[in-house]
């Protein structure tokens, strides 16, 4: 299957960036300015019975799951910058647009409530399995229509206010000094991580979550877990959705038809997080109610704590914090390796980066602060570059909810449109020089010449729906990159990784990193 992807690739042109079809509509306009009938959209013919679900089966699909970053890119090749996959057994058409300004004008468009078409499982486990939990307010991801609205309306400014990330930069500086401490103490003699070093990425990004969605440490980073201990469980639930989720999801979902072995042991795993959310945050009750007592300043309640004293009951914070989890620690984690690898491999980029950070940071062990981090340009462009060629979430998505004319084409309601941020914003016609890893491309005086359209590189989404943890999502990764290379090089001398979708696009294999301390 792999071959076969390999094969398209060579017989389509990858440098052509013009839409054929929107030429051809656009030429076609100047005769008729009626759009296109939507049969007319490009795209693989779908074969009788089997439409085009068949290209993503195992063992006889075209497509692997995993090359679906590339299989996105081939379309566009192939088809110009709309392509239209219908016949997929059991799910609308998905119609992919790779023309940004056509993806501007879809985001700019869209109504108070958008719907995103995302993990379907999650649909099923809130709106039927657990319906008796979630009830009327079942939180914003899987949830769509007036019940998303009211949910991200209640939560939206406690977690997107500017002040709240400046008070996690302490603790999530505290999580990520333990998480240097365990990276050097895992270290064999040529001073390299172990081969499941990934595992270790994730314990950090859930030691990171648990302090925002769940005001605690849950002490993921200790060392010598009993298995039968709560960070044991947690961790071993994480590495289970991570693992599974995809396989539910990306391939033909049995699981809608019948109750399949891994059906229940999703559910199972998604009861246990919720068991989790609510013990914790029912301790944060305890403690507001204390500081309440107390008459502690407003200024200095935690976004828990803010969102608990926001509604009377606690099950809007229970199920915000079950989805900051659910979606807060496989994107960073998996953002994390990719951001390490490309470190690792660039060495260049990493000199510039330690000599920003030596000026910023006289100390190693200088106390990271707002405008300290404020003045890292380099290091936060390092990040915008890494998640532009290689964006962690390839793309993103929205259920048209009414006809619309797209690139010339009449598109009925209820298709899925696929916006592939990892090819716009690989695109030589948005993004100067895109093959190239420029992270001074997003400094502010380049950025009008390297970078040409505002939404060909949406890596958190847009609009009002955009990603809710992006702010924490930047911190986490700015804070652990200004820790990590302001006191350690870190280099990699083994055979290069490619980029997989495992769910999330990371690089795939065992992340050996060399960590050396650096003198000064
Ligand atoms: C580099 C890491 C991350 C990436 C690339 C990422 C990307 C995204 C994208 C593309 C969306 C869809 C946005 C849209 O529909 O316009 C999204 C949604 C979301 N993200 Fe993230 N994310 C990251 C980290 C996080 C973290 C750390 C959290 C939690 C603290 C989080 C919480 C959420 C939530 C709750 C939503 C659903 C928002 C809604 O539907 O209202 N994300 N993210």
């Amino acid at each position: 299957m792999r071959g076969s992807v390999r094969l398209l690739t060579k017989r389509y042109n990858s440098s052509s960036s013009v839409c054929p079809a929107a030429v051809e509509s656009a030429a076609h306009a100047k005769v008729d300015s009626e759009p296109r009938p939507y049969a007319q959209v490009p795209g693989p013919k779908p074969i009788p019975l089997l439409g085009n679900t068949w290209r993503l089966l195992p063992l006889i699909g075209q497509y692997q799951i995993s090359d679906l970053a590339k299989v996105s890119k081939i379309l566009y090749n192939e088809y110009g910058k709309i392509v239209k996959l219908s016949g997929l057994v059991g799910r609308p058409d998905l119609l992919f647009v790779y023309d940004a300004q056509e993806i501007e004008m879809m985001y700019r468009t869209e109504t108070d409530a958008p719907h995103r078409p995302s993990m379907p499982c999650l649909v099923k486990y809130k709106s039927e399995v657990r319906k008796d939990f979630f009830g009327r307010l079942p939180g914003v991801v899987g949830v769509h229509g007036e019940p998303w609205r009211e949910f991200r309306t209640k939560v939206q400014r406690p977690i997107l206010r500017p002040a709240a990330v400046v008070q996690y930069i302490q603790p999530i500086e505290e999580v990520t000094n333990q998480f240097l401490d365990r990276m050097l103490q895992i270290r064999d003699e040529q001073d390299e991580l172990p081969n499941d070093f990934d595992n270790d990425i994730h314990k950090w990004a859930l030691e990171c979550i648990g302090r925002i969605a769940l005001d605690v440490r849950l002490g993921c980073l200790d060392p010598n877990l009993a298995d039968d201990s709560e960070p044991m469980k947690i961790i071993n639930g994480a590495k289970f959705a991570l693992r599974n989720i995809a396989l539910l999801e990306l391939k033909f979902p049995f699981w809608r038809y019948v109750p399949t072995p891994l059906w229940g042991r999703y559910v199972k795993n998604m009861d246990y997080f919720i068991e989790i959310c609510m013990k914790h945050i029912d301790k944060a009750q305890d403690r507001l109610q204390k500081k309440l007592d107390a008459g502690t300043p407003e200024s200095e309640f935690s976004v828990v704590e803010r969102i608990l004293m926001s509604d009377p009951d606690p099950k809007l914070a229970y199920v915000l914090a079950l989805d900051l989890i659910l979606v807060g620690i496989d994107t960073i984690s998996m953002a994390v390796c990719s951001v390490l690898y490309q470190l690792a491999t660039r060495t260049d980029a990493q000199e510039k980066m330690y000599k920003e950070l030596k000026k910023v940071l006289p100390t190693k062990d200088t106390p990271l602060t707002n405008n300290l981090l404020e003045n890292m340009p380099y290091t936060r462009s390092f990040i915008k570059e890494v998640l532009r060629m290689y964006s962690t979430v390839i793309g993103n998505g929205r259920t048209l909810l009414e006809d619309k004319v797209i690139c010339g084409y009449n598109i009925p309601k209820g298709v899925q449109l696929v916006f592939p941020t990892i090819v716009t914003g690989n695109m030589p016609e948005y993004v100067k020089d895109p093959d190239h890893f420029y992270p001074e491309r997003w400094l502010k005086e380049h950025k009008a010449d390297y970078y040409r359209h505002p939404f060909a590189s949406l890596p958190y989404g847009f609009g009002v729906r955009m990603c809710l943890g992006r702010r924490f999502a930047d911190l986490e990764m700015q804070i652990l990159l200004a820790k990590l290379v302001r006191s350690y090089k870190l280099e990699y001398h083994h055979e290069p990784l490619e980029y997989k979708v495992t769910f999330m696009y990371a690089p795939e294999g065992p992340l050996r990193f060399k960590m050396t301390p650096r003198d000064d």
